[in-house]
Order: C-alpha cells, then sequence, then structure tokens
C-alpha cells in the first residue's frame, strides 16, 4: 500500500518505520535540516520495538496520490502541513494521530475528499535527533470511528498494535487524561516517571488528573477504555479522596515501565519548539468553560508551561507545588 506520513517526527517517524517494516510504501514529509538526512540516511528506529533503519521516500509535501496518509505533527502545525499536501490525500484514508480533542473536526473541513479517522497513540516515542526515534514504552494505536474488519485498521495492525474505536470522543476524552502526565515533565524538565515519583508532584498530578476527569463528566463525556482506564474507574477517580486518587498515576507511571518517558510536550521545550498543551490541559480549561465551570489546576499548569515555553526556565518542584497552590 502506498501510505504517506505527514511530520517525520517521533510518532511520524516511529509509524513510518514499522509500516516500511512491514512491507509499505512509505513517503514521508519533512522539513529544514530533518529533510536531507532522512533523505541520505532513512528514519532510524530503536527501541522497545527492536531495531529498523526505514529507506522512505521524502519531500517537503506528498506529491504523489496515497491510499493511506497518517498527520502526526503536533495539534497546531496540522492544518497547515495537511493543507500542504491535500492533493495526495485525495481519495485516500487520512488517520490524524494527535492528542487533544479537535484534530479530526479540523482535517475534516481541511480534506473534503478524504476519508478523515481520529488516531490515538499509547505507545511513547522520542525523537532523538532528525530521523532517529527510539520507542521508550511501546503500546497500542486506537484508531476510529471504524470497524475491526476495516482494512485501514489491518494494514497498521500489521504494523503496530491497532484496535478499532467507535465512539472517538470517548477514547480522546479519556486519551486527555492520560495526557496529563505531559505538563509536569514540560515544566520541571523531568521524565513522567520521576514526576510520579515525586510526592509534592504526584500529588498535583492527581488534582490535575481529578479535575480533568469531573470536567469531562460534567460536559458529558463517556469515557472510553484504553490502557487499564475505563469509564467507572474514571467516575471513581473524579470522586475520590485525593488520597487514594493518588493510585491511579501511580499505576499510569508503572505501566510506563523504567525507561525514563519525558513526554511529547517536554521535547517540545528541549528543541525551543512551541508546544501543545493549549491543546492538552488547555482543552480542559475550554471544555469546563464551556460546561459553565473552572479548571483552575489545568489552568495554572498551561500558564505555566508556557512560562517555561518562554523562559527556557525549568521550574522546582516546590516553585509548582506553591504555584498550583490548596490542597
Ligand atoms: N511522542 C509521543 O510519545 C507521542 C505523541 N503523541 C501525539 O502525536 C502527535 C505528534 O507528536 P510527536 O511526534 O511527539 O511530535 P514531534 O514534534 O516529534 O513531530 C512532529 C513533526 O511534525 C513536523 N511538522 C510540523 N509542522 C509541519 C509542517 N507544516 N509540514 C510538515 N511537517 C511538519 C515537525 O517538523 P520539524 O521537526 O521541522 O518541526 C516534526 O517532525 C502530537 O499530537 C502528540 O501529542 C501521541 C502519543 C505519543
Ligand atoms: C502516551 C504519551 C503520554 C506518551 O508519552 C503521550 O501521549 C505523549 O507523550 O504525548
Amino acid at each position: 500500500m502506498r501510505v504517506g506520513v505527514i511530520g517525520a517526527g517521533a510518532v511520524g517517524g516511529a509509524l513510518a518505520a514499522l509500516l516500511d517494516r512491514s512491507g509499505h510504501r512509505v513517503t514521508v514529509t519533512a522539513r529544514a535540516s530533518t529533510l536531507p538526512i532522512v533523505a541520505e540516511e532513512g528514519i532510524r528506529l530503536t527501541g522497545g520495538w527492536g531495531e529498523h533503519r526505514a529507506r522512505v521516500g521524502v519531500g517537503p509535501v506528498l506529491t504523489e496520490p496515497q491510499d493511506l496518509v497518517l498527520v502526526a505533527t503536533k495539534a497546531m502545525d496540522a492544518p497547515e502541513a495537511a493543507a500542504a499536501s491535500a492533493a495526495a490525500c485525495e481519495g485516500a484514508t487520512v488517520v490524524v494521530v494527535q492528542n487533544g480533542l479537535e484534530g479530526v473536526t479540523r482535517a475534516v473541513e481541511l480534506l473534503p475528499r478524504s476519508r478523515v479517522l481520529g488516531g490515538l497513540a499509547l505507545f511513547a516515542a522520542s525523537l532523538v535527533a532528525p530521523g532517529e526515534v527510539r520507542i521508550t514504552t511501546p503500546g497500542a494505536m486506537y484508531v476510529g470511528p471504524a470497524e475491526r474488519s476495516d482494512p485501514v485498521i489491518a494494514v497498521l495492525n500489521g504494523a503496530v498494535p491497532t484496535l478499532a474505536v467507535s465512539d472517538l470522543r470517548g477514547m480522546q476524552w479519556t486519551k486527555l487524561i492520560v495526557n496529563q502526565v505531559n505538563a509536569l515533565p514540560a515544566i520541571t524538565g523531568k521524565s513522567v516517571q520521576e514526576v510520579v515519583a515525586d510526592a509534592g508532584l504526584r500529588r498535583v498530578l492527581t488534582r490535575s488528573i481529578q479535575e480533568a476527569a469531573r470536567v469531562g463528566l460534567a460536559s458529558g463525556v463517556s469515557f472510553g477504555s484504553m490502557s487499564g482506564l475505563n469509564a467507572p474507574l474514571l467516575r471513581l477517580v473524579a470522586l475520590a479522596p485525593a488520597r487514594l486518587a493518588e493510585r491511579l498515576p501511580r499505576l499510569m507511571a508503572r505501566r510506563m515501565g523504567s525507561v525514563p518517558n519525558p513526554g511529547s510536550t517536554l521535547q517540545s521545550i528541549r528543541r525551543g519548539q512551541p508546544t501543545e498543551i493549549d491543546y492538552l490541559n488547555g482543552a480542559v480549561v475550554d471544555a469546563a468553560r464551556a460546561a459553565g465551570g473552572t479548571a483552575p489546576v489545568n489552568a495554572a499548569l498551561t500558564t505555566m508551561v508556557h512560562e517555561v515555553e518562554g523562559s527556557g526556565d525549568f521550574l522546582s518542584p516546590g516553585e509548582v507545588v506553591r504555584r498550583v497552590g490548596g490542597d
């Protein structure tokens, strides 16, 4: 199958390499200094799914028609990146592999001649250098709305464990809960596992998770089941005393394994790039407002990530706990 991947970063690079390994004809888009490196050396995959060097086609945009296209940029870059390759997406299935709530809706508007699906990646990937990706935690992809028998699910599942989902919105919200682990590494420079091991930061993370789960419930969301999280558990976590709810971040860190995971937001900070935080904790703040409430912990975390983006200076755990305030 002809597969195009828009955005050869951590997730796009990993998926491009895995699809190449399972025999597909893969072309990726890349910018600036990444393009000549991928053209010359391909994409190198290491870590939890083994080693592979993928020789893939590469250009600034997709020019040839594709059967399947994966959009794997950060949320704020996706509209421009997808529009630039729109002609090659005509008639193709486009899977927007992205965190946050809005990616699919925006892509449907931009690509009216494509079938657009959403993709939620539960694996953790680090872009260690241009064209080089390390899988720090292997995990599944959830794609939908789709049936189990959908040929696109079969193609993806041949490369990376992929499950079809019917209620994409419920799954996007559960992923938004998982992505509560992103902000604190971006603010402190620590891995997700280090954040969870720190008592003060773990308390802040627990409060942001509980707040996000309450906002989801107030918005009428029916949380999907993914990676040990499901609707009854998240309802329990939303209402439980903080001490009990702290078990959830501990469970999430355990599932991540021992290889330090910076998360995708800290990786942007380390590269001096803008982060996606307005689409993660920021989305919780927006949803709270739409439901007539507030989300002060998620708002404080969003503000602090933007501060670190601007200054490049990480905050100490004590400062973060103080800034988030009240228990
Ligand atoms: N990393 C992870 O472990 C996970 C990430 N995700 C989600 O997946 C999505 C992608 O994240 P991730 O792979 O980490 O992000 P990266 O920043 O590693 O990769 C994004 C890629 O998109 C490229 N890009 C940006 N704008 C354009 C454009 N206009 N045209 C072409 N390419 C462009 C970037 O190029 P350049 O290098 O030039 O900036 C970069 O290579 C995000 O929504 C993230 O939240 C989900 C699960 C896990
Ligand atoms: C799954 C997880 C938390 C992996 O790090 C992720 O989605 C991200 O980093 O954006």
